[in-house]
């Protein structure tokens, strides 16, 4: 079974664009699982320009499916997450002027580093994942890490797959078929949409997580949030 996990960042953001409170995130995390959503992901930066910090600390009582934070683990990341305890932490090379994530982590040269960070968090209780693009030694890297799950880096894919090339699923399948004989779980994301879900899902082995925020927010301009929320259910299926 693959966990839709809706994440809201751009709710945050259509907020801070007017400095109010409106669209409360709190109010749509609490929204989106009662629509069907599985998880709820929020990925703060250190800018916090879309989610904040104590977005964070606000969602933690209400969020009851799992509760994925991703970032870059600079020591504000790392406190953030000890205290807030959610169910994953998403481990991302994030560069700190970013528009957004634009690479996995090389997990060879980052081994050592990787390593410590992770071993942290598994002692406080924390499932751990971290961003990779589709390449084989980089999943081997990975499980050296002591990671328990991997995030397949989602845009290549996303962007062939809208341009009718459907190919571009091989290296995340090869990906996945080696993820899971070393026994490393499989999540995935980044431009993943109610176009290509279903494709992605039908050719990756033990997709465990999806997480999914823009486009799935800008669809539901169209189709409406409830609605969005059950058609990825259905196409996960
Ligand atoms: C790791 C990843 O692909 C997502 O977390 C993505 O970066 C969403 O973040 P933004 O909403 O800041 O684009
Ligand atoms: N981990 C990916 C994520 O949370 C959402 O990415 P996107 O759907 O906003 O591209």
């Amino acid at each position: 079974m693959t966990k839709l996990s809706v994440n809201i960042n751009k709710i945050a953001t259509l907020r801070n664009s007017r400095g109010g409170d409106m669209p409360n995130v709190v109010q749509f995390a609490k929204d989106a699982q009662r629509f069907g959503a599985e998880g709820i992901t929020i990925h703060p930066r250190p800018d916090e320009r879309h989610i904040r910090y104590q977005d964070a600390h606000d969602l933690k009582p209400e969020v009851y499916t799992e509760y994925n934070i991703e970032g870059n683990p600079i020591t504000k990341f790392i406190d953030l997450v000890l205290e807030v305890k959610p169910t994953q932490v998403t481990l991302v090379p994030d560069a700190v002027d970013a528009i957004t994530s634009n690479a996995g982590w090389d997990t060879i040269k980052h081994r050592s580093f990787l390593a410590d960070v992770i071993a942290e968090f598994k002692q406080n209780g924390i499932r751990t994942s971290i961003f990779v693009d589709p390449v084989l030694d980089q999943i081997e890297g990975a499980k050296e890490t002591g990671t328990d799950r991997i995030e397949l880096y989602t845009e290549a894919f996303a962007h062939e797959y809208s341009l009718g090339n459907k190919k571009a699923i091989k290296p995340y399948a090869d990906c996945a078929e080696l993820a899971n004989s070393l026994g490393l779980g499989i999540n995935a994301g980044h431009d993943l949409s109610l176009d290509n879900i279903k494709f992605f899902k039908e050719n990756i082995p033990e997709l465990l997580e999806v997480s999914i925020g823009h486009a799935l927010i800008s669809e539901s301009l169209y189709l409406g949030v409830e609605n969005v929320i059950q058609m990825y259910l259905k196409k996960l299926k």
